[in-house]
Formats: C-alpha cells, sequence, structure tokens
C-alpha cells in the first residue's frame, strides 16, 4: 500500500511564537568573534608589540599566556592574529593557526593537524593533495618531515597557537613542544612562532627547563573581569543579540554581578544572557527579567555540578557516595573519618582495591575545590585536627547523577540512595 503523504500535526508552532527578545541569539554564542573586545586593550597592545617585528621579516619571541577560563585570552589572540594576517604581505606573508589540546593532544595530532591546515590554505591547489597526512599510520618523523616541507612551500611566518597547552603536555609529555621550539633551526625559507595559551600554571612543572626557556620568552597573565568590566561587555553583546528595551540595565547588571562573584568569567556571563533570554523567549515575556536571571543561574549551575560528577573517575565517585551516605544518615555535617569508613567498606564490596587514608583526603579536596562541597580543617587543640565536610547544596540531584553508574546502583550499601 502507498504511503499517506505526510501531514504536519503542526507540533512545532507553539515554540515558534513571534520573536519578542532576541534580534540575534547568535552573538551570544561562544564561536561569536567579537570585533571589539572591551577592557582588554593592554593585553592587545601587549600581544602587538611582540608579534609586530614579524611584518619586517623578523620571528617574534613566542608567548606563554596564563588567565582564569573566560578572562578573553582566546578571543584576544585571535583578534591580534587577524590583524597581524590582514597587514602582513604576500611578500613576507604572516598566519596564525589556532589548534584546541584539549582534543588535538598527542604529538601526530598536532604535526599533522598544522601541517594539514597549512596546505589547505596556504599552498597551490597542485600542492595539496600530495601534501595531506592521515589522521593516523604515519610515522612521526615522517610527520614532522612533512610539515617542514609544507612550511617551506608556503614560506614566511606561522604563528602556531596551542590553546589548553597544559592538556598536550599532561597528556603526552613535552616532545611535541621541543620539536616545534626547534623547528627553525631545520628552515630556511620559514619561520614558526609559538603561542600557548593556558589556564592551569602548574603544567609548568611538566615542562623541560629548556622547553620552558624557549617556549616563555614572553609570558602574559590575563586578569579575571570585575563586574563593572563584565557589564560593559555585556552590553555590547546585548546590542546586537537583543530586540530594543528588551533587557534591561538591571538585569545586565545582575548577570555581569553573579559572574563576577565567580572569578570574572566572560564565557559564564554570556551563558547567563543567553539562557536568562531563552526563558523568557519560552514564557513568551517581552522581557527578560531578574526572575529569569537566577533561574538561568540555577540552571547553569545545576548543568555544571552534573558535568563534574559525570565526569569524576571511579573512586571520585566512590567517595562522593561515601559522603552522600553519611548525610542521608542525618549527619549535616560530617568528618572526613566517617567518610573513610563507608568509602572502605564501599570498596570491599565493589572488590576494589581502596586508596590510602591521604588519597581518599586528596579526592574530598578536589570534592571541594570543584564546589560539591564544602570541607574545612577543624582543630581541636590537643586533640589533633579534623576535616569538617558539608554539601553545598541539596543532594537530589548529584545522587541521581552519580547513581546513574550501573555497577554502584547494584550496590546493597548504596541501596538507601536510590
Ligand atoms: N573583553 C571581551 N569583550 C567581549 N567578549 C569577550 C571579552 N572577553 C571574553 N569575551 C567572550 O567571552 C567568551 C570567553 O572568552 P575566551 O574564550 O577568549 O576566554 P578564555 O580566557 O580563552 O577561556 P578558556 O581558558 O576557558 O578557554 C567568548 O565568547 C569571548 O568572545
Amino acid at each position: 500500500m502507498p504511503d499517506e503523504p505526510f501531514k504536519s500535526t503542526g507540533l512545532f508552532k507553539k515554540y515558534t511564537v513571534q520573536n519578542k527578545i532576541f534580534q540575534n541569539r547568535e552573538v551570544l554564542r561562544h564561536s561569536y568573534s567579537p570585533r571589539e573586545l572591551p577592557h582588554r586593550v593592554d593585553q592587545i597592545d601587549s600581544i602587538a608589540v611582540i608579534l609586530a617585528p614579524a611584518l619586517q621579516g623578523a620571528t617574534p619571541s613566542n608567548i606563554l599566556i596564563y588567565g582564569k577560563t573566560g578572562t578573553g585570552k582566546t578571543a584576544t589572540v585571535k583578534f591580534v592574529g587577524s590583524e597581524l594576517e590582514n597587514e602582513s604581505s604576500e611578500f613576507s606573508p604572516c598566519r596564525m593557526v589556532h589548534l584546541n589540546c584539549e582534543t588535538i593532544d598527542t604529538q601526530y595530532r598536532v604535526l599533522a593537524q598544522i601541517a594539514n591546515h597549512i596546505s589547505g590554505h596556504d599552498l597551490k591547489p597542485s600542492d595539496r593533495a600530495k601534501n595531506t597526512i592521515p589522521a593516523t599510520g604515519w610515522h612521526t618523523d615522517q610527520v614532522y618531515s612533512e610539515l617542514k616541507n609544507v612550511l617551506e612551500q608556503a614560506g614566511g611566518l606561522q604563528i602556531i597557537v596551542l590553546d589548553e597547552i597544559d592538556k598536550l603536555v599532561k597528556k603526552s609529555g613535552d616532545d611535541t613542544l621541543y620539536n616545534l621550539t626547534r623547528i627553525n633551526s631545520d628552515l630556511k625559507n620559514a619561520r614558526v612562532s609559538i603561542i600557548g595559551i593556558s589556564n592551569d600554571l602548574t603544567f609548568k612543572d611538566f615542562l623541560d627547563p629548556r622547553v620552558l626557556s624557549s617556549l616563555s620568552e614572553e609570558e602574559l597573565v590575563f586578569p579575571p573581569y570585575d563586574a563593572v568590566q563584565l557589564q560593559d561587555i555585556l552590553h555590547q553583546r546585548a546590542e546586537m543579540a537583543f530586540l530594543p528595551d528588551a533587557v534591561s540595565e538591571d538585569v545586565i547588571a545582575l548577570c555581569a554581578a553573579l559572574a563576577a562573584q565567580e572569578h570574572g568569567d566572560a564565557r559564564r556571563a554570556l551563558d547567563l544572557l543567553r539562557v536568562s533570554g531563552e526563558l523568557a523567549e519560552r514564557e513568551s515575556s517581552d522581557k527578560v527579567l531578574e526572575a529569569h536571571v537566577r533561574r538561568a543561574q540555577e540552571n547553569i549551575e545545576t548543568d555544571t555540578m552534573s558535568e563534574c560528577v559525570q565526569t569524576l573517575p571511579r573512586q571520585g565517585k566512590m567517595v562522593l557516595c561515601a559522603m552522600l551516605l553519611v548525610s542521608s544518615s542525618g549527619q549535616k555535617v560530617f568528618t572526613s573519618g566517617s567518610v573513610i569508613n563507608i568509602y572502605r567498606e564501599l570498596a570491599r564490596e565493589l572488590d576494589v582495591e581502596p586508596l590510602t587514608h591521604r588519597r581518599v583526603s586528596d579526592l574530598i579536596n578536589e570534592l571541594n575545590m570543584l564546589g560539591i562541597v564544602t570541607a574545612r580543617v577543624v582543630s581541636h587543640g590537643r586533640h589533633g585536627r579534623t576535616t569538617e565536610i558539608y554539601f553545598n547544596s541539596p543532594t537530589n540531584q548529584i545522587r541521581t547523577v552519580v547513581m546513574n553508574d550501573p555497577s554502584l546502583r547494584e550496590c546493597s550499601i548504596l541501596q538507601p540512595l536510590l
């Protein structure tokens, strides 16, 4: 029998009501690159001064950039990079390739990605196909030598930006950086400069001193934004993102103040404004209200917390379960000692080698740093010290997420958490 012609039920009609809030919500997304970066003039100038010699054919110093998440490191480097690319001449071209080492985290992938990017963008079409490096299968030496060929063919200066460089170093050591910081001595017609970006200062401890000194010829620190600066950033985006009068000064000030309380993270502030707008839109409101911002803050916090719990390693989840169990027995504030006792029972039932007291304390500190619990050391004078722990918010959501793990669900000790 022939299929009946499709007849729409109008499912989406009620969700595509007339837009009363957004003019262009895309400008609030992470992928949008703003053309102006308020409160980053000093950082833009500092990077421009370091890179400027490139326009006269010299090789600029390598740069290491630090700063907490959402302080505009990536946006600033991309901004300066496009200015430099525009101003460089055909005779002395300068180009920037941007790699995120959270996903591109092995030497093979880093070298191949740089080479493939250059062949795709900067080589004549006739030279492109033969230069493509496969995703796997070559020897690293061969990839390195192909990268040199591609750089020589393209000529000029190549600035390689390694964003989240700490992830690369922690996953694959410092061989890639060792090779890249020395590649100029193997090149005749081309030059390479490196910009490393990180929000974790401790990764320097994983670097060989020689690699560190060539990588950090220049160092820059991006400070967190304060509430007033975040307001300016939000203003600039809100003008493009929202319809006139949909967002008030008070709403912008509240988003800025809440994000500044965290650690001055512009990404968080922009997310808060976008999610608040989406909540207002869903309610067919023609204005974003402070109540929408408060709810957006709760939603974002819940999402972040769920992601944190989901991605905890197994032992971390076990320690968290032990805490949930103690707290569900009615103790709002409990000690690390009681958590460790239950953790050990749990390890026995799950047939997992229990960690030492010290390691469990480290895991408790990690959960403290993630903001899931508060753990503080209390001194009892002559009787020594204990760590007191309590949950920062109601535990229902944490329980649901952690107990999603099938092996934990089956554990008899943990049945009270289901
Ligand atoms: N001064 C600014 N003006 C306008 N938008 C900004 C500014 N600083 C940051 N942003 C925006 O905030 C978001 C986060 O910025 P960015 O990705 O550059 O931060 P980051 O410091 O690299 O963070 P991470 O370390 O987490 O990668 C982006 O959407 C970016 O466009």
